[in-house]
This record gives C-alpha cells, sequence and structure tokens, in this order.
C-alpha cells in the first residue's frame, strides 16, 4: 500500500523543481525584445510568460542583436551582427578552380558579391564600387578538385584551415576583419567549425546572397521575400553544440539556450515530463510560425500582383488595349536595369554592384510597330542559387512566368559567358518557364563596348604563381604548394584542428525529426541528412537538382552550339546607346508572330483602381 501511495506521489516530488523552473523567466530565456511579435505559446508555458524570438543561427557571432532593441522588423533577417550603417569588412576565401580564367571569374565574383553587401543610404551608396578596393581575399586547396569529397567537418583540410587563420592574423593586424566569406555552400557544422577556428564569423555563398538580398531589398514585396528566404536558410543551421555545463546549446556560450521542462530533464514522468517540448520542437515550430506568417503575407502580395497583371493583359493600353509584358531576364550585372532604362527613356537604379536590382519593376516602351508593352526588369540569377532562395521570391518571379516574352540579357564581356547562360536557362526551367517561351526568348550580348577591352586581361589573377593568390604577399598555402588538382582528403589526415574541434565540444545537426512541422518545402536541402558518400547534405543548388536529361541537353548545346540562341540575336551597347532599335524591333516581331492578343475589354465593368503598394512601378 506505502509502496503503491509513494509510486502515484513520485512524479509529484519533481514538481516544486519543474514548476520553480516553469515560474522563473530567467530561467527560460533572456527578455523579449524583438518587434517581430511571434506568436510564441507552447503549451506547456503559463501565458504570462513571454517567449523571445530564439536566434536560430548557427554562427555563435549572432547572438548579440537579440538583447538589443530593433525598430525595424526586419532586421532579424541579418545572419550575422553586422551593422547596417557601415558595409562589412569581408575576408575572402576561394576554393582554387581549374582552369584559371574559370577561377579568375570566380574570383571576381566572390569579390565583387563581398564587395555589394552594403545598404543604401538616402537611395545611394557611400561609395562607388570601384573605388572600393579589393577585400583581402585568397586562394586555397578545393577540396572538392579530385576526391570530389570535402571534409564533413570543416571542409577544407586541417592545412588550409591554419593556412586561413594566418592571413587572417596577418589582415587583422592592419584592421579589422568582420567575417570571412567562403565562396561555396557550406553545411550548419562545417560554418560553426570554421567559425570556431578562424574566430569569425563565417558566410558561405547562400549566406552571403541572402545578406545582400536583404541589404539591397527596399520594397515591402522585396523584403518579406528576402526574410523568408533568410529563415529558410537558418532552418537549416539548425547546428546545437555541447556547452560548457554539458548541456546542449544553440549558441558556444550558451546565450540562446532554450530548454522547455521535458527538454530539461526534470526527472518527471507522465505528463509532468511530457507536457514541454525539446529545443528542436521549440526552434522549429517558430521558424514555421515566422514561416507561415511571411508566407501568407507573400501569398496576398502574390494575388495583387496576379490581379494587376491580370488587369494590365486587360486593358493596359491607353486605348483600352492590353498590354503584353516583356520579361527581361539574366544573370546578375549583366546590365538588365541599364538596359531597361535605355529602352523606355527612364532611369531605373543600376549599379555594378550584384543584386543591384532585387525589387522587380515595370517600366512601358512604344514599340516601332506603335505597340505599347510593358518591359520588367527583375532580379538576377547567379550560379549555385539554392533553390530555396528561388523559392522565397517565387512572387516576384511569376512575373517572369507570366510574361508573354523573354529577353535574355548577357554581359558579352563575362569570360564565363557560356557558364552564366546555362545558370540562367536553368533557373527559369526551375521557375516554371514553359519550353515555348524557352524558345522563344530573344538573346542579347550587352556591353559590347566592353567586349574588346577585357578579352583575355587578367586583372589580379598571378598565373605565374600557382601557389596562392591573395593580395598578401608571400603568402602560401601551405595545404598544396605546387600541383593541381588538389590532393584528396583523406580522413587519416586529421589532426590539430578536426581533434581539437570534436575533442572539447561537440557538435552535431538537429537529426531529431521528431516535431518537425515542415512540410517539406526544405527538405530536398535540409539538414541533418546525409548523401551518398556520407556527407552531411548542403542547401541543394540548381546543378545538384536538374535532371540528367537537361544537363544532356546542356552539355550538347555547349558542344555543339546548336541551340539558336548560341548566336545574339541582338548586340547591344546600355550605356553607349547601340542596338536598341534593333532590339525594339525584334520584341515586335516576336510578339507579332506570337500573336500576343491586343485585346479591348471597353464593354468591361469599371472598378476603382488597386491601391495596395506592392513595388510594382510602371511609368
Ligand atoms: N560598359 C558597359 N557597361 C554597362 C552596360 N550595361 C550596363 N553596364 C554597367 O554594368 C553595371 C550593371 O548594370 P545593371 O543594369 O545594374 O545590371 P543588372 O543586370 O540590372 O544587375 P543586377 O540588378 O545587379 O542583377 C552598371 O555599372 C552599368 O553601368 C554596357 O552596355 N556597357
Ligand atoms: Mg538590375
Amino acid at each position: 500500500m506505502f509502496r503503491t501511495i509513494s509510486f502515484l506521489l513520485s512524479p509529484l516530488r519533481s514538481l516544486p523543481q519543474t514548476l520553480n523552473f516553469i515560474t522563473q523567466p530567467s530561467l527560460y530565456l533572456k527578455p523579449y525584445h524583438s518587434p517581430l511579435k511571434l506568436p510564441t505559446n507552447p503549451s506547456s508555458i503559463p501565458p504570462n510568460l513571454q517567449f523571445p524570438p530564439i536566434s536560430i543561427l548557427s554562427s555563435s557571432f549572432s547572438q548579440t542583436p537579440l538583447l538589443q532593441k530593433k525598430e525595424d522588423p526586419y532586421n532579424d533577417a541579418s545572419l550575422f551582427n553586422r551593422d547596417p550603417k557601415s558595409p562589412p569588412k569581408l575576408f575572402v576565401v576561394q576554393p582554387r578552380l581549374r582552369p584559371d580564367t574559370l577561377l579568375q571569374a570566380k574570383l571576381d565574383e566572390a569579390i565583387n558579391l563581398a564587395n555589394s553587401l552594403e545598404e543604401q543610404r538616402d537611395g545611394y551608396y557611400d561609395t562607388e564600387l570601384c573605388e572600393k578596393g579589393l577585400p583581402p581575399h585568397v586562394v586555397v586547396q578545393n577540396p572538392a578538385v579530385r576526391s570530389s569529397k570535402y571534409r564533413s567537418d570543416t571542409y577544407f583540410g586541417p592545412g588550409t584551415v591554419d593556412t586561413v587563420k594566418c592571413h587572417l592574423n596577418a589582415v587583422e593586424s592592419k584592421g579589422e576583419i568582420d567575417a570571412v566569406y567562403v565562396n561555396t555552400i557550406l553545411s550548419g557544422i562545417q560554418q560553426r567549425n570554421l567559425e570556431r577556428a578562424w574566430g569569425k564569423p563565417v558566410l558561405d555563398r547562400v549566406g552571403l546572397i541572402i545578406e545582400i538580398f536583404n541589404a539591397h531589398a527596399q520594397t515591402k514585396e522585396a523584403k518579406l521575400q528576402a526574410e523568408l528566404a533568410a529563415l529558410m536558410y537558418k532552418r537549416t543551421r539548425l547546428v546545437r553544440v555541447r556547452g560548457p555545463d554539458g548541456r546542449y546549446t544553440f549558441g558556444a556560450t550558451g546565450e540562446t539556450e532554450v530548454v522547455s521542462a521535458r527538454g530539461r530533464g526534470s526527472g518527471g514522468r507522465g505528463f509532468i515530463s511530457g507536457a514541454g517540448e525539446t529545443e528542436l520542437q521549440l526552434q522549429r515550430r517558430r521558424i514555421l510560425e515566422r514561416r507561415n506568417h511571411l508566407l501568407s503575407q507573400i501569398e496576398a502580395v502574390r494575388r495583387t500582383r496576379a490581379l494587376q497583371r491580370a488587369s494590365r493583359k486587360r486593358r493596359g493600353g491607353s486605348n483600352g488595349q492590353g498590354l503584353a509584358t516583356v520579361a527581361i531576364v539574366g544573370y546578375t550585372n549583366a546590365g538588365k536595369s541599364t538596359l531597361v532604362s535605355a529602352l523606355s527613356e527612364s532611369d531605373l537604379f543600376s549599379d555594378d554592384r550584384l543584386f543591384a536590382t532585387v525589387d522587380p519593376r515595370l517600366r512601358s516602351v512604344i514599340l516601332p510597330s506603335g505597340r505599347k508593352v510593358l518591359l520588367s526588369d527583375t532580379v538576377g540569377f547567379i550560379s549555385d542559387l539554392p533553390v530555396q532562395l528561388v523559392e522565397a521570391f517565387h512572387a516576384t518571379l511569376e512575373e517572369v512566368v507570366e510574361a508573354d516574352l523573354l529577353v535574355h540579357v548577357l554581359d558579352s564581356s563575362a569570360s564565363d559567358l557560356d557558364e552564366q547562360r546555362s545558370v540562367v536557362l536553368q533557373v527559369l526551367q526551375q521557375i516554371g518557364v514553359s519550353e515555348e517561351k524557352l524558345q522563344n526568348m530573344l538573346e542579347v550580348w550587352n556591353k559590347i563596348d566592353l567586349q574588346e577591352e577585357e578579352m583575355g586581361a587578367d586583372k589580379y589573377l598571378d598565373n605565374g604563381e600557382d601557389d596562392v593568390v591573395d593580395s598578401l604577399s608571400g603568402a602560401e598555402d601551405d595545404d598544396m604548394p605546387s600541383e593541381l588538382p588538389a590532393e584528396p582528403v583523406d580522413d587519416d589526415d586529421e589532426n590539430d584542428i578536426v581533434s581539437e574541434l570534436s575533442s572539447g565540444d561537440v557538435q552535431e545537426t538537429m537529426d531529431d525529426h521528431e516535431g518537425d512541422y515542415s512540410d517539406g518545402w526544405l527538405s530536398r536541402g535540409g539538414e541533418g541528412s546525409e548523401d551518398d558518400q556520407g556527407n552531411p547534405s548542403r542547401w541543394k543548388t540548381m546543378d545538384d537538382q536538374q535532371s540528367e536529361s537537361f544537363k544532356d541537353r546542356r552539355m550538347t548545346e555547349k558542344d555543339s552550339c546548336s541551340q539558336p540562341q548560341c548566336i545574339p540575336h541582338v548586340k547591344t551597347s546600355a550605356v553607349m546607346g547601340v542596338g536598341l532599335q534593333e532590339l525594339l524591333a525584334l520584341i515586335d516581331e516576336k510578339l507579332e508572330t506570337q500573336k500576343v492578343p491586343e485585346r479591348n475589354y471597353f464593354d468591361r465593368k469599371w472598378r476603382p483602381p488597386h491601391t495596395e503598394d506592392v513595388g510594382v512601378a510602371v511609368e
């Protein structure tokens, strides 16, 4: 009898401890300062206790903003603790590629990306991009070159990690570096380990692009989409570490530790122990809640856009006839905005910074036949663009899918023109542009004024020195001092860095999918899974996901150049005004042969104009 009573009371013994934990907010989390006001009410927690939105960044350097009161609700989209008032100083790490022309192109792009991360003030940047100078950068051994296998813990081999650290120290002695940009895609674990090894926040390619999107977004629509992309990125960075006290936390120093009654392991059983959520569930739920909130807002934007589009198609023209839309697409920095401005005699913002345009814009233009059409300038594409980023910008990119005609603008002076072209084709396929529209697409080679100038000019890549190419004289990559391709990455090679990291703190991904509320939106590139080589999966890129048939087709295109698009339909110089009339005539001709109707809808009911601001400007 006594034993039975004791058994029945046993869960209650831990009750004071549990209640103590529940009623002391300090045991939960730091005070809630964010203006995002997330609906956070786990069932196990008394409603009077407010939960802050947890920082879900993998970066242990990104915790501070939690404690700061923010006025701008979109600030939370930032991936590391960066001061929006001054551009961060990034140290660029470029994995080596062959041939040198490809390496040069990728290094150029990496440097341009690093310099592009800057917020505008009063509609302008403080400095011209060309005045910025090169950020410190280093070319290092590429673990994926020969073995196609990068290290699951640090991506690079230990020698490379040390080399970069030496470079960082050297650069740091001349001035502060805010973060390291590695021009590849890293997993959450790799990112965290590199941060620990280098003592700096680390941004990978996806992270930096998202950060730039956030910095450049001006309209509500673009900000929403950029925040969604950032949120989904953070979702894949849910990495936990064992803190100094042996508990799992989400930050190196435990700032973001979130433990519900169940997660803390109150020792209770039955209903008491099961009432709480694990850290992972709580994190995921908050992400899901924010994501749903963003998606519902984006959906509203999408609907508005669809209505506006339909209305334009019906009677957007001055005489009530329908307006055809021509979407100007292309690789970032190809000159799309400059071309649209030149064609429509308007002044869209253009800049050498990558992703200068994140907010879509429409401009009207009169074709030689007298027909009025709308030119749609949109966000540019880039290689290794994760599918999730494209999906986040679905509302914007729908404008492209729905356009009557596509004009693909290429930077004819780009040394990797073929690759840029393939990337754009891939993205267009990915977002659902029909094969027919792709076939009909006009191809424009812009910047022909630069073509001759740039041919074969290596700007700062020293082809004579194979070891390391950077702005630091005399620096060498000790991983691979002479030859390429890179040595295979051998697991036996693990030494100092790896053992240092693995002996102390334990890193692991949140591979517990229990309570995963995601609907598969992220599952393709989600954390925790492994590829066939046992490497933790990363955000997948278009390349990863292309169907074999499409890859084959690309190969055929590239090799034989049999597609009509291989030859440009027209060559232009948007800044010099060359080829513009020819392009307008071609657009006219295409629309005519496609028989895009000019409809009259005078008999339709009049409705008041739609006033909601979704950032679509038509002039
Ligand atoms: N020399 C030359 N420069 C050009 C030409 N067209 C554009 N540019 C320059 O190229 C840079 C990028 O132009 P944008 O129009 O912003 O390019 P974009 O494709 O809209 O770029 P994102 O919006 O960043 O994707 C700007 O500095 C332009 O002045 C051209 O025909 N010749
Ligand atoms: Mg642009």
